[in-house]
């Protein structure tokens, strides 16, 4: 394990814990034949869900894509569902085109106050659909592959006690003057990573925490929280930890991924988001009890009319961490009520 830092005699080295999950728990979408997987499925049902928020640009490949490999090429796949994320533009008429089913994720348990966020989106698509296990997968990708999903199956068609497993990637950062190519999971190595090395160090060894494709039982799935807006992956990955224990959790190398980035202010927004969820979940898990509770707004700045005795615009967002309880528990309500 190669280790920085000045004038060290010792080796660092992560926990004893991370340092034999690791290779354990750890594997390559390569490793894992779609072919294979048929056989492994027993009856075992497979949906997944894409959370799209005006991606008419990439949905529809996407769709494309797991339609031909996973479901008419081998039946490793059942159903595929878009959740139209409140889009703007065709997203959900370029989805149906391309064979998935698509509902909008307001229609999705309309008894409930709609919310906003990406993981709305997901925890609406859970509910929308009836897969012994979920794979999610972002909707803005440029280069997916059928591997991402077929990869992401593999540790759970074969063996019981893996409950959710995480992609991870090299992350190019595509900019217009070119490409970096390890730039990516800006908030992923600025935010997430420092914070969950501090405080949850049995999360170390996940090289992508905040990976957008991801897969999990169902039963485990409905079994959480799913937090509304960005905050969602780092909650999964806390509360699975919480709950079951680090060997649950599974990561598999899916090569590389790029996607449609977004501005610097909006991964403001996003940090915000996951700082907010990273931090209730201290004092909810008793890591770290706080003075006070952290204050919920964030004031930002961009170029526009002065106020507030500065030339720019303050821009203010509440980035509390609104959550979704246990799909589990609003079904058992809906059931009692119907
Ligand atoms: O309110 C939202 C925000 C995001 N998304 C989707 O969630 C995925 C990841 O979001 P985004 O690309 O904004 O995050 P990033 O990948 O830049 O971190 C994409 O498919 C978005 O369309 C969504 O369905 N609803
Ligand atoms: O990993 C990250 O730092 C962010 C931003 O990625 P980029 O810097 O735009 O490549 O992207 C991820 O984070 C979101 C919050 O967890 C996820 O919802 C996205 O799916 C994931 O792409």
């Amino acid at each position: 394990m190669r280790s920085n830092g000045t004038n060290e005699k010792a080796e660092l080295k992560v926990s004893a814990d991370v340092g034999s999950w690791l290779p354990r728990r750890s594997s390559h979408t390569a490793g894992w034949r779609p072919g294979d997987l048929v056989a492994a499925k027993r009856g075992t049902t497979v949906s997944v869900v894409i959370p799209a928020r005006d991606e008419e640009a990439t949905v529809g490949e996407i769709v494309r894509t797991i339609r031909r490999d996973l479901m008419a090429g081998v039946p490793l796949v059942d159903e595929v569902l878009v959740v139209d994320s409140r889009s703007q533009d065709a997203t959900a008429r370029v989805a149906a085109e391309a064979g998935a089913t698509v509902v909008a994720q307001d229609s999705v348990l309309p008894m409930l106050p709609g919310m906003a966020g990406k993981g709305e989106a997901l925890w609406k698509g859970l509910a929308a659909t009836t897969g012994d296990i979920v794979v999610f997968v972002d909707g803005d990708l440029y280069d997916f592959t059928s591997d991402y999903v077929s990869g992401l199956l593999g540790p759970l068609l074969t063996d019981r006690s893996v409950a959710y497993v995480k992609g991870f990637y090299h992350r190019p950062l595509v900019g217009t003057s070119g490409t970096d190519a390890e730039g990516g999971g800006r908030v992923t190595e600025l935010v997430a990573r420092p914070l969950l090395n501090m405080y949850w160090p049995e999360l170390a060894g996940f090289v992508q925490p905040l990976a957008g494709e991801y897969a999990g039982r169902r039963e485990v799935l409905e079994s959480i929280p799913f937090v509304v807006n960005y905050g969602v992956e780092v909650g999964h990955l806390i509360d699975i930890l919480e709950s079951r224990g680090l060997d649950a959790l599974a990561q598999v190398d899916l090569g590389k991924r790029t996607h449609r980035h977004q501005s610097t202010q909006a991964l403001g927004l996003m940090s915000g988001q996951i700082m907010q969820t990273l931090v209730g979940r201290l004092a909810h898990y008793g890591r770290l009890i706080s003075a006070q509770p952290p204050a919920t707004l964030l004031a930002q700045f961009r170029r526009g009319e002065s106020g507030h005795g500065v030339e720019r615009e303050m821009v203010l967002t509440d980035v509390s961490c609104h959550q979704r309880p246990p799909l589990a528990e609003v079904l058992a309500d809906v059931r009692d009520i119907a």
